[in-house]
């Protein structure tokens, strides 16, 4: 447990008669960056409300950073909802002033983080202006401030990045890493998956309230493979040279291939430079993150 900012054991969450989060366990490792994903409508949301407090589980245990979840413990978290609720008509700075100080910040320590958040955003002269008067990206900079000022130990974002455009994306990204670097630990929530295969080092899929899939990113992707090889080369290749092999596509300059151990496609490669073949490039197709949750999520669906 010492290595995990945070810990669920066997959570349970019905709403009613509904069953919303069925027996979920994962643990989040310190300082990492982890990808807690799903559906909609998979528990994602709900196991972050007892994670935050906000509401109880039925059933099971949370650990935050070792310690059985308490009351107190939401002063170490910074959570960043989809659903950015912020006060319309309330100048920026008291707002975040507000913000700061529920988190339990002195009003000289709030203003002092919250002006050198605002000058690294280069946002200092909105400090007076009404929220309304914001963009929805610009609120949502705003947003991110308020969720990390008070350096919580574990940072919960949920789709941090929609919303921005591509500069903006890439700035809070960035701020995301130096906080990781800082010690912060992360926990990402997204449907974009692209942006999980970027920024996730491990993982956790749930789907219908279950917890179906977990681990590294790495090793999810090695999981899933199918052994598959993408060559590209240039010229022709020799008579029979692919007779051990299944090929599975083939264009001008350009072959792939199936194999049924790793060492074959070891085998391969050598022969075709024993043969002359100029190779441009040999390499694994790995499946994405995003056909591994569409096949998960969806098995009747196949990728390849
Ligand atoms: N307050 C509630 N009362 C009744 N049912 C709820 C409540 N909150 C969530 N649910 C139900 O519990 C299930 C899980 O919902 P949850 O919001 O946790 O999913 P999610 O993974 O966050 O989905 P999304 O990706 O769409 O945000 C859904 O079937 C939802 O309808």
């Amino acid at each position: 447990m010492a290595d995990h900012i945070l810990v669920l054991e066997d959570i349970v969450k019905a709403y009613d008669r509904h069953l919303a989060v069925d027996r979920v366990s994962f643990a989040v490792p310190r300082g990492s960056i982890f990808g807690l994903l799903g559906p909609n409508g998979a528990g994602k949301t709900s196991l972050i409300r007892i994670i935050t407090t906000i509401t109880q589980a039925d059933e099971g245990q949370v650990w935050l950073d070792g310690q059985r979840l308490h009351s107190r413990h939401p002063e170490q978290i910074g959570y960043m909802p989809e659903e950015r609720g912020l006060y319309k008509k309330m100048k920026v700075g008291d707002h975040l002033l507000y913000l700061a100080r529920l988190k339990g910040l002195s009003k000289t320590e709030a203003k002092a983080r919250l002006t050198s958040w605002m000058e690294k955003f280069g946002i200092v002269d909105w400090w007076g202006k009404k929220v309304e008067e914001l963009s929805k990206g610009m609120q949502q900079k705003i947003q991110f401030i308020a969720t990390v000022v008070h350096e919580p130990k574990l940072l919960i974002l949920d789709e941090p990045f929609s919303g921005l455009d591509p500069v903006n994306a890439n700035l809070i990204k960035d701020e995301i890493y130096q906080l990781r670097e800082q010690g912060m630990s992360i926990i990402f929530s997204t449907h974009r998956m692209e942006q999980v295969e970027e920024v996730c080092e491990r993982i956790v899929l749930i789907n219908k309230g279950r917890n179906i899939l977990e681990g590294k990113v790495s090793e999810v992707k090695d999981r899933f493979k199918e052994n598959r090889f993408r060559i590209d080369y240039k010229g022709e290749l020799p008579e029979g040279l692919l007779s051990q092999v299944k090929v599975v596509g083939q264009s001008a300059g350009q072959i792939t291939v199936e194999v049924s151990e790793d060492a074959q496609a070891n085998a391969l490669l050598r022969e075709l430079l024993d043969k002359g073949v100029y190779v441009q490039a040999f390499n694994e197709i790995l499946p994405t993150l995003n056909q591994i949750f569409i096949q998960q999520v969806n098995p009747a669906e196949t990728y390849g």
